[in-house]
């Protein structure tokens, strides 16, 4: 069966160009659209299973509209564009085509770039899929076991945050008429550690008063499906809902995933899971179609726990209104060994421990000091392949000559001539290629040869030979910007920006902050034999989370030693830092 490819792009003599390009390719190209309100009606009547959409349309409406719109049909695209300025690639990106390909392309490129649409769509949908029958396995074990109603809501919020990322969650039963205790709030304080609150424990917490919480829920408007707010949504959505906007405020939330189970009801109240992040961007149409496909496993679990704990609704009373409940199991290896609670910090893991599970390659962004390497040794040491070698190349100074023979070896040119390459040394585990932005240009080919087809050319040789190597790289580079320079291959970004991790800067998680220089102040005590004795004063608190650390936790690192080393007295008073936050 031949691929089905609508082309969306208003300069017909471009359209037909690609026509004639793609049909020769093998594909069955449905259509040319010009405008988004065409496209939509070509979409509606061919089913087309890819799209090339260029940004800037015919008509009001540019290639961006459709992208949203493709995203809910759950449809690949690809832009094609001819301006690759930053901008306009940073607005495009936040839309998640499966590729970018920048005018004039060569016929290869694109036909690149179509193959890997197509690939990573499949393995999103496998990802769905893989998410979805754990979930409901999950869900299976839940049903049948028999404790307490807030010990199965836990092993609920337990199973669900490992298929989407949240940091609240209120579960329980919602209608206008408010009755108390039918609801449990959970905070998640750390990587497999939620504060607990029942109603009263909300209530206290979130200061609200008892008659306003009646009056705030006479008013939410009941949902009846899966929906998400992010951002500036998010807010609109909080001026509709007086609870929304309270845990927003309360907890410094700015997403929520609402997720109800309208047939599980009672008196007009029915089931929900109202699932929030710290993060604006934490929610998508992968996680609306996750919860469709679950949503009568689902049904099924609750119904089966609900039966054993009602008649009526189950009333949650906590001992003392909220209790922390904390991980029995910490991360293994070089993960478990990094130190946060933020919720970005988490989020990090979360995403970590779930590549992990996955052989894809990984793309690690972030600035110097930020923990990349160390998130990569702990993706490699909690995957099936870490009784494999972990091998670290860093890819800056290196010519195209020169990082040829380093990555791919040397074929043997005679006695003594062999070399095997990082490759080869990694055959069975993991590499690690840092500073991935640095690469030479034309090595990224050769890079991008070896991920797709799992083979490589040594120096010299004639024949490819099978690698079995996972590909985990890292970045501090705007590897975008790269691209609008003309340094960094499009095709080779969107294969690896399929499973990528950001991770922020330690700016940006000030309240990790303390925790951390705790840690390495303890660490260096201990070490230069001076015990646990120190400690910082607010003042020195007061500093460190003030200084905006652009070496981020190696500086903090390094800061906290000299500490240590000059230290007089019990109190660490004073840090010595280059300059202050403006
Ligand atoms: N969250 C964390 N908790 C504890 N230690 C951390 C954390 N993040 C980073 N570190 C430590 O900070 C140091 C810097 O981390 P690492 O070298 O992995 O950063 P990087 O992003 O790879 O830096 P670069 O880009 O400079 O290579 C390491 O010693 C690492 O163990």
């Amino acid at each position: 069966m031949k691929q089905k490819i609508l082309i969306v792009e208003d300069f017909f003599v471009e359209a037909n160009h690609l026509r004639i390009l793609l049909t020769r390719a093998g594909y069955e190209v449905t259509g040319i659209a010009r405008t988004f309100e065409s496209a939509e009606e070509a979409i509606r009547q061919d089913h087309p299973e890819i799209v090339l959409v260029d940004i800037f349309l015919a008509g009001q409406k540019t290639g961006v509209d459709l992208a949203r719109l493709l995203n809910r049909q759950n449809i690949p695209f690809i832009y094609l564009s001819a301006n690759s300025n930053e901008e306009v690639l940073k607005t495009a990106r936040e839309t998640g085509p499966s590729g970018f390909v920048v005018k004039p392309f060569r016929e290869k490129d694109l036909l690149a770039a179509i193959g890997i649409a197509r690939y990573l769509h499949e393995s999103s949908r496998e990802a769905l899929w893989r998410k979805e029958a754990a979930f409901t396995g999950e869900l299976d074990r839940l049903a049948g076991a028999r404790r307490p109603w807030p010990e199965r809501m836990l092993c609920l919020v337990r199973a669900l945050q490992q298929f989407i990322s949240f940091d609240y969650v209120a579960v329980g039963f919602i209608g206008p008429v408010y009755m108390p205790f039918n609801a449990l709030h959970f905070l998640r304080t750390g990587f497999d550690e939620y504060q607990v609150m029942d109603s009263e424990g909300f209530q206290t917490v979130s200061r609200i008063n008892p008659a306003r919480m009646v009056a705030s829920m006479a008013a939410i408007k009941l949902r009846t499906s899966p929906v998400f707010f992010n951002a500036v949504q998010f807010q609109i959505a909080c001026q509709e809902s007086g609870i929304r906007s309270l845990v927003g405020k309360t907890f410094d939330m700015h997403s929520n995933l609402l997720f109800p189970l309208p047939k599980i009801s009672l008196d007009g109240r029915y089931f929900f899971l109202s699932l929030y992040s710290g993060r604006n961007d934490a929610f998508n149409e992968r996680h609306l179609e996750l919860c469709r496909k679950v949503q009568p496993a689902l049904q099924h679990a609750v119904e089966e726990m609900t039966r054993h704990v009602m008649p009526g609704f189950p009333q949650v009373r906590l001992d003392e209104g909220i209790e922390l409940i904390s991980n029995k199991v910490p991360i293994p290896g070089p993960l478990g060994a990094m130190i946060g609670e933020s919720h970005l910090f988490l989020h990090v893991l979360d995403l970590a421990v779930a590549f992990a599970a996955t052989d894809s390659s990984v793309l690690i962004r972030g600035e110097r000091g930020t923990g990349k390497e160390q998130v990569a040794g702990g993706i490699h040491a909690l995957s099936a392949r870490s009784d494999g070698p972990f091998i670290k190349v860093n890819c800056a100074g290196f010519s195209a000559g020169s990082m040829e023979g380093e990555l791919f070896g040397f074929e043997n040119g005679g006695p003594g001539n062999a070399r095997t390459g990082r490759f080869g040394q990694a055959e069975g585990g993991t590499l690690f290629l840092d500073e991935i932005g640095e690469m030479p240009f034309e090595i990224q080919l050769k890079l991008l040869n070896v991920l797709q087809r799992h083979e490589m050319e040594r120096v010299g040789g004639r024949q490819p030979v099978r690698v079995d190597v996972r590909v985990i790289v890292a970045t501090s580079r705007d590897l975008e910007k790269e691209i609008a320079e003309g340094r960094f291959r499009l095709d080779l970004y969107y294969r690896l920006n399929a499973c990528c991790i950001r991770l922020p800067a330690l700016r940006e998680r000030i309240d990790d902050i303390e925790l951390i220089a705790t840690h390495f102040l303890e660490y260096f005590a201990e070490k230069s034999g001076r015990g646990h004795a120190l400690r910082f004063s607010e003042k020195s608190i007061r500093m460190l989370k003030e200084y905006d650390w652009p070496g981020n936790v190696a500086e903090l690192m390094d800061a906290i030693e000299t500490c240590v080393l000059f230290a007089r007295t019990e109190i660490v008073d004073d840090i010595k830092l280059p300059s202050r936050k403006s």
